[in-house]
């Protein structure tokens, strides 16, 4: 029996599972503090190191007795979807944040850990940064500019798999439009296996998100970047952790921006209804990326839960096609089966050069 570790770091929780085979033994959705999540990304480690230790030792289990530990990818180069295994070339990219700056790479540096430390086996499985966008959508208006796919890739891909085996087709036959809203927000044109069209959800384009802006006016984001002399780091900083709901309400929580909208207060209900039709537009740019050939938009992530926002959402798109709801997440499961799969020999493991 695959004694499996799984560790999920998104910009504001820290999931972790304990899996045997492919049966969830134990898991923990860990909220962190606005104190800790605002911290620069590597000083993080220690608190999110300690949530996965913790989770551990809560449970009666240690990191000697594990097989493996299945870790959400972080900012690599671009690559195909697939199970990698964790090796020095992906912790270098990963820990120098050269592809840019999430939680998710210090999943990646706390598996590394456990397999250097304990010899346990290290992998990761759809990392944010896989990439099956079609030419059209790379090319921007200015030459040297392209778009980029940065995107809830596992989840996207786990919940698309789900609802294909609702329905008792496969992945590959259907047409879908999945919509991730969690820390971030991302909108994915699945088309027949491959997401031909995402928005960059970490400092790109999209709907505001609880963490982000999402597509700004160019001019005047360009004026207030010189307004405010800022560098890039700041920018950078800006765009994927301290923008959208942090910036308009002072919170990534939404569900405390919720309460308050749903007690009346203005503001509140402003941002949401804002956040909802950037959501209903990037759904319809996604359709007409499909040709209006859509088979359904699934809607997953945290904020998936809320009703609230999933009502504003739905009059702007349910013309398109049929909308289900995937409230929270499929990440650990598919994580702990693409770590089973590599290790049962059912899939062949990919390497990161
Ligand atoms: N029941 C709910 N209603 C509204 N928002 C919710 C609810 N549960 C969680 N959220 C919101 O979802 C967001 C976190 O989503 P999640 O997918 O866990 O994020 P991440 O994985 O990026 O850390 C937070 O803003 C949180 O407030
Ligand atoms: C980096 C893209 C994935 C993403 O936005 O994740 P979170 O929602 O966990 O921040």
């Amino acid at each position: 029996m695959l004694k499996i570790l799984v560790v999920n770091l998104g910009s504001t929780s820290t999931k972790v599972a304990y899996y045997e085979d492919t049966t969830a033994v134990a898991g923990e959705n860990i909220k962190h503090s606005k104190e800790i999540v605002q911290k620069e990304m590597i000083d993080q480690i220690e608190d999110r190191m300690k949530a996965v230790n913790n989770f551990l030792s809560a449970n009666d289990l240690s990191p000697e007795m594990l097989d493996v530990v299945s870790a959400r990818g972080g900012l690599l180069k671009p690559i195909q979807g697939g199970t990698y295994e964790v090796n020095s070339e992906m912790v270098e990219d990963v820990k120098t944040f050269k592809y840019g700056k999430h939680a998710s790479n210090l999943s990646t540096m706390i598996a590394y850990e456990y397999q250097q430390q304990y010899g346990v086996k290290a992998f990761i499985t759809d990392p944010v940064v896989v990439d099956e966008l079609i030419d059209p959508v790379r090319m921007t208006g200015i030459k040297g500019i392209e778009r980029i796919s940065i995107f809830h890739a596992l989840n996207q891909k786990a919940v698309a798999r789900k609802y294909a085996e609702s329905i008792s087709k496969k992945y590959d036959e259907l047409n879908l439009i999945v919509v991730h809203m969690g820390g971030g927000i991302t909108a994915g044109a699945h088309m027949q296996g491959r997401v031909i069209d995402v928005n960059n959800g970490l400092a790109g384009d999209g709907p505001m998100s609880p963490t982000r802006a999402g597509t700004l006016p160019s001019s005047e984001f360009a004026k207030y970047i010189i307004d405010n002399a800022l560098s890039y780091d700041e920018v950078y900083n800006i765009l994927s952790r301290g923008s959208g709901f942090i910036s308009l309400a002072g919170t990534e929580d939404a569900l405390e921006i919720e309460k308050k909208a749903l007690n009346g207060d203005r503001e509140s209900i402003e941002i949401y209804e804002a956040a909802a039709v950037q959501i209903a537009k990037e759904i319809g740019s996604r359709a007409a990326v499909l040709k209006g050939n859509v088979d359904a938009i699934l809607f997953t992530g945290g904020l998936a839960y809320s009703n609230y926002l999933i009502d504003m959402i739905t009059p702007y798109i349910s013309f398109i096609a049929e909308t289900k709801v995937y409230p929270g997440e499929k990440e650990m499961e598919a994580l702990a089966l693409g770590a089973y799969r590599v290790m049962t020999g059912t899939e062949e493991v990919q390497t990161y050069t």
